[in-house]
């Protein structure tokens, strides 16, 4: 039994998903975590080896939406029904789900993973860097509560003093997140990111195409993705190897989510994270003198203010002007807002405690 837990320990199962079916009283049930998904047919994991599911019951009649459908990440309970299918009956509560939303559709987010702790949000450092398109991954991280980690990829295209220039303006303008360089080429500081995947702890990776995501999942799994064999026992050992797995066990320790929705993950329903992305905009807004302060224009405005002394960075404010807009476009309902709130301070305060690297 402790093999198994330790196993599921691995595979990312902490105390929030226990504690969630000791409350459903859905604790006999045997649970896997979504590996993949493909028009409504899963692939899972767990202790017992790998399988292949379909939602049935309950589950199946009450789903309104996409997000009441199991996702890459989740965690549900199973019943086999063959060697190695199972059904699939609950979703046990999610810490988190990241969505994806089409521009132009508000209404549609469509959820691609759930249950995820970092994000590892990669940039190239030659000529398409910006450290604005940074901020805005990382204010989409705050909002899915998601810790991020920014990775500065292709190191090896320029200069070693240019690219410490870089880290050092990254750094100033984003001071609560760690920062990492890479290069893939050469290999250098992928050994860092290394140390940065802890055991039983989801990470996803962000950031635009061609900056060299599939190339840092490939070196940081590389042979060390843990195959069917290694996680099932008796019956199941090395029978159903997956090949599109989209859920990336990996031997030393740490799951990685690389799926195809991951890479169009755009930079939307961001409002409440921008609390953190621009605490110092934010903090000086509480000052204004009118509450619905649009800080463009307004007497009183001490963000207005703080930009003519040269206190805050321009870019930084024009950045904070564009994605307040974009955030209004697909804002929340205001139920949702204020949940979100208060889950978002929680995280603020953890991310904060967190933070046990330095450059
Ligand atoms: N010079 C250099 N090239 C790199 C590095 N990392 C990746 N590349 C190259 O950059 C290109 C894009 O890399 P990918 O890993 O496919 O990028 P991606 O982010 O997964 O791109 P999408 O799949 O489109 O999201 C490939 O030609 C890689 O070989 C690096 O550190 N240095
Ligand atoms: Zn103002």
């Amino acid at each position: 039994m402790t093999t198994h837990n330790n196993i599921l320990i691995q595979l990312g199962f902490s105390s929030s998903f226990e504690n969630y079916l000791k409350e459903k009283q859905l604790h006999d049930w045997e649970i896997a975590r979504i590996t993949s998904e493909h028009k409504e047919r899963y692939r899972l994991v767990n202790h017992n080896g790998e399988f292949e599911g379909e939602v049935i019951g309950t589950l199946r009649f009450t789903a309104q939406n996409r997000e009441d459908f199991p996702v890459v990440g989740d965690w549900v309970t199973i019943t086999k029904y063959d060697d190695a299918k199972v059904f699939i009956h609950h979703i046990l509560k999610r810490t988190n789900i990241l969505k994806r939303q089409a521009v132009g559709k508000a209404a549609t987010a469509q959820p691609i993973a759930a249950n995820v702790d970092y994000a590892f949000v990669v940039e190239s450092v030659n000529r398409d860097f910006s450290i604005n398109r940074f901020q805005r991954y990382i204010t989409l991280c705050f909002e899915a509560r998601i810790s991020p980690i920014l990775v500065l990829n292709k190191a090896d295209l320029i200069d070693t003093d240019i690219l410490r220039e870089l880290v050092e303006e990254v750094n100033n303008r984003i001071p609560d997140v760690p920062v990492i360089t890479t290069s893939c080429l050469s290999q250098s500081g992928i050994s860092d990111l290394q140390e940065l995947i802890l055991s039983g702890k989801t990470y996803c990776f962000l950031g635009s195409s061609g900056v060299g995501k599939s190339s840092l999942i490939n070196l940081l799994s590389g042979s060390e993705v843990m195959e069917t064999g290694v996680i099932g026992s008796g019956t199941q050992r090395g029978k159903h190897v997956t090949s599109h797995r989209e859920l990336i066990i990996l031997l030393r320790g740490g799951v990685l989510i690389d799926n195809p929705g991951m890479r169009e993950v755009g930079i939307t329903n961001a409002e409440s994270g921008l609390g953190t992305t621009f605490v110092d905009i934010t903090s000086l807004a509480k000052q204004c003198k009118y509450t619905d302060c649009t800080h463009q224009h307004e007497d009183g405005c001490a963000v207005l203010e703080a930009l003519e002394n040269g206190e805050i960075d321009r870019d930084s404010y024009n950045n904070f002007l564009k994605m307040q807009r974009e955030a209004q476009h697909y804002s929340y309902t205001e139920a949702e807002k204020r949940q979100k709130g208060k889950d978002f301070a929680k995280m603020v305060k953890q991310v904060k405690k967190r933070k046990p690297w330095k450059y």
